[in-house]
């Protein structure tokens, strides 16, 4: 029992072992420590699970040190080791289903500390091009595919374009400036040797043009504005009317009359250097490619058909949202890609920061219908760039997220140059896992009333087995999903509907694996698919109880799209529910 003295932690002493201590589903409370050790994890309040009333006490440390004993596991079913853990550990319902992105900088790079985010859930790596060499993200991108190779991992590789976007190249000092009232500063595109007092340049020729005397200049999203009050060529004289800090690099909006004037699509999307970019993401293997900036679905289209060209790999092309002509193109951008990033940063630059949130739920809901793999990103976790435990608001911003069921949720500078970032993955994993619990006795996924897809009769016929097959799962309350598939369309099909057990994706493409790890509640493990469907699913089975994964008496969904080659057997589109024996 607990007595006077010991400690109560609050949500961030949960994480003060590295690596995190997860508690399990239903757990989420308060662990008491006494000299440094946790005596117990104390359910304070009720909970529901599986309909009944619990209180729970949970005695002892849970699940430190988790994914430790994970050498043994590779073998002839592909599961990687973060997940045959923590299948282990926490059974079907347990699997995490929001997937997990971290943006790797300086402050993660090395292999030990790659693989800790490997480790503590990390799905997909992310490169921002804006920063660091040519050769620093060579170096990054060969160490996680060594880490996948070697150790069993399966994290995914995404590469994020510079685009192009009014931003300052010099400010007049190294780090940041302060910006007084009434202050008069002198905005030119013209390059300097040295910095100029009172002098901002701006990266882009045209900046200025269009612009008019009474204008306003918005520095990221408000940390400081000007009022134009001359124009002299192609140079702005601005007095300083909110006053505030300009960053390195600060992002510029032009807004009149309280109207933002839109600029970005006077920019190219993909700049020279972001072609260059790419075609080094192509050659390095990557799996996505984020695409900054995009104004319009040509702009994919164009990146789309020109990866087809260079590569027989099918790099998925992800569109960032982070502009307002975006928001007006939203469908069409999101019908032409293969995924969207919410990029929350540049967005809030763009639109006022309280239509953040309803936007960001429309665009989780147009992705959703769509079927495109949705990133909440950036600021998710922002405090945790300097301290050790989030802000109770950051972890109601991330609950919020996967209450939306957003696929994936990423982290910035958080991982990328914060002290923390293995503690703000595992504050993503626990805040992740306690709300996709709370959202499944809500039982929520039933209410997404579906926009058909394919106009072809098979693509319908997929949809529909796909969405008979979760409702199915949830209703018979089944353990798992198995779905057999060679380009991932059943399975992201099934993810769509959000079911709530775990969806076993068995591919025998590698690509179709590593596309599939964006993708909400999906585990895709990389098999050999022959044409005779029964085989398959007695192999995967008979693999499944070998390594002890799965047991006599489980039940489990198996649908698949995998047409066979010869025409001796039928096209295989039942839907089987297996108890296993
Ligand atoms: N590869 C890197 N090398 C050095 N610093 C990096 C790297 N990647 C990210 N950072 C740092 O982490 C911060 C947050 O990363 P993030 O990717 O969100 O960048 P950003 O510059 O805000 O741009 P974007 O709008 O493209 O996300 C950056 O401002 C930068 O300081
Ligand atoms: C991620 C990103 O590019 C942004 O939030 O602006
Ligand atoms: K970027
Ligand atoms: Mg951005």
């Amino acid at each position: 029992m607990a007595v006077l003295g010991d400690l109560a932690l609050k949500f961030g002493g949960m994480i003060k072992k590295e690596g995190g201590v997860d508690l399990k589903d239903g757990v989420f409370g308060v662990p008491i420590r006494r000299d440094g050790k946790n005596l117990c994890a104390l359910n304070p309040r009720k909970f529901r699970a599986g309909g009944g009333v619990q209180a729970v006490m949970q005695v002892g440390v849970e699940s430190a040190g988790v994914y430790q004993d994970s050498k043994s596991l590779e073998g002839a079913l592909g599961f990687d080791v973060v997940t045959e853990v923590e299948l282990r550990e926490k059974g079907f319902l347990g699997l995490r289903k929001t997937k997990l992105v971290c943006t790797i900088g300086p402050a993660c790079c090395s292999l030990e500390d790659l693989e800790k985010l490997a480790m503590g859930g990390m799905n997909v790596a992310r490169l921002n091009m804006c920063h660091n060499t040519r050769e620093w993200h060579q170096d990054l991108i060969r160490k996680i595919k060594k880490l996948n190779e070697e150790k069993g991992y399966c994290v995914s590789l995404m590469i994020d374009t510079e685009g192009s976007q009014i931003h300052v190249v010099d400010h007049g000092a190294p780090s940041s400036v302060k910006a007084e009232d009434g202050s008069i500063w002198f905005f030119t595109n013209e390059k300097f040797e040295g910095s100029r007092p009172f002098t901002i340049q701006a990266n882009y020729e045209g900046f200025a043009e269009g612009i008019e005397v009474g204008d306003e200049i918005v520095f990221d999203g408000g940390m400081a504005t000007f009022e134009v009050v001359e124009k002299i060529g192609n140079d702005l004289r601005c007095k300083c009317t909110d006053p505030g800090l300009l960053l390195p690099r600060a992002k510029l909006s032009f807004w009149r009359d309280g109207m933002l004037v839109e600029r970005n699509y006077e920019l190219p999307t993909l700049s020279t250097k972001d072609w260059s970019d790419i075609e080094f993401g192509i050659s390095e293997d990557v799996d996505f490619i984020a695409m900054s900036f995009v104004n319009d679905a040509d702009a994919v289209t164009h990146l789309k058909n020109y990866i087809a060209t260079r590569s027989s790999k099918s790099i998925k092309v992800l569109a960032k949202i982070e502009s307002m002509e975006a928001l007006h193109k939203l469908e069409e951008i999101v019908a032409a890609s293969d995924g969207i990033m919410i990029a929350r940063g540049d967005l809030g630059v763009e639109i006022p920061l309280e239509q953040i949130p309803t936007v960001q739920e429309e665009i989780t809901y147009v992705c959703r219908q769509l079927n495109k793999p949705v990133v909440v990103a950036s600021q998710l976790l922002e405090s945790m760039v300097e301290y050790p435990t989030p802000t109770r608001a950051e972890v109601a911003d991330v609950s919020e997220a996967v209450r939306q069921y957003a696929d994936a949720l990423m982290l910035s500078g958080e991982s990328a140059i914060g002290p923390f970032g293995q503690k703000a993955l595992s504050v993503l994993r626990m805040t992740s896992s306690r709300m996709e619990l709370w959202s499944r006795e809500e039982n929520r996924q039933n209410v997404l009333l579906q926009h058909s897809l394919g106009s072809s009769l098979p693509d319908q016929i997929a949809e529909q087995i796909c969405s008979s097959a979760a409702g199915m799962a949830n209703n018979l309350g089944l353990d798992a999903i198995f779905v057999y598939t060679r380009h991932g369309c059943m399975a992201s099909l099934i993810s769509r509907n959000r079911p709530n057990p775990p969806i076993f994706a068995f591919t025998n493409d590698s690509n179709t694996r590593m596309a599939l790890t964006l993708q909400w509640g999906v585990t895709p493990l990389l098999v050999d698919l022959s044409d005779d469907m029964e085989a398959n699913i007695a192999k995967s089975i008979d693999l499944l109880k070998t390594k002890g994964l799965i047991k006599n008496g489980d039940t489990v969904l198996v649908v698949s799209d995998i047409i066979p080659t010869t025409t001796t057997q039928t096209v295989f589109q039942s839907i089987q529910v297996k108890t296993i024996v």
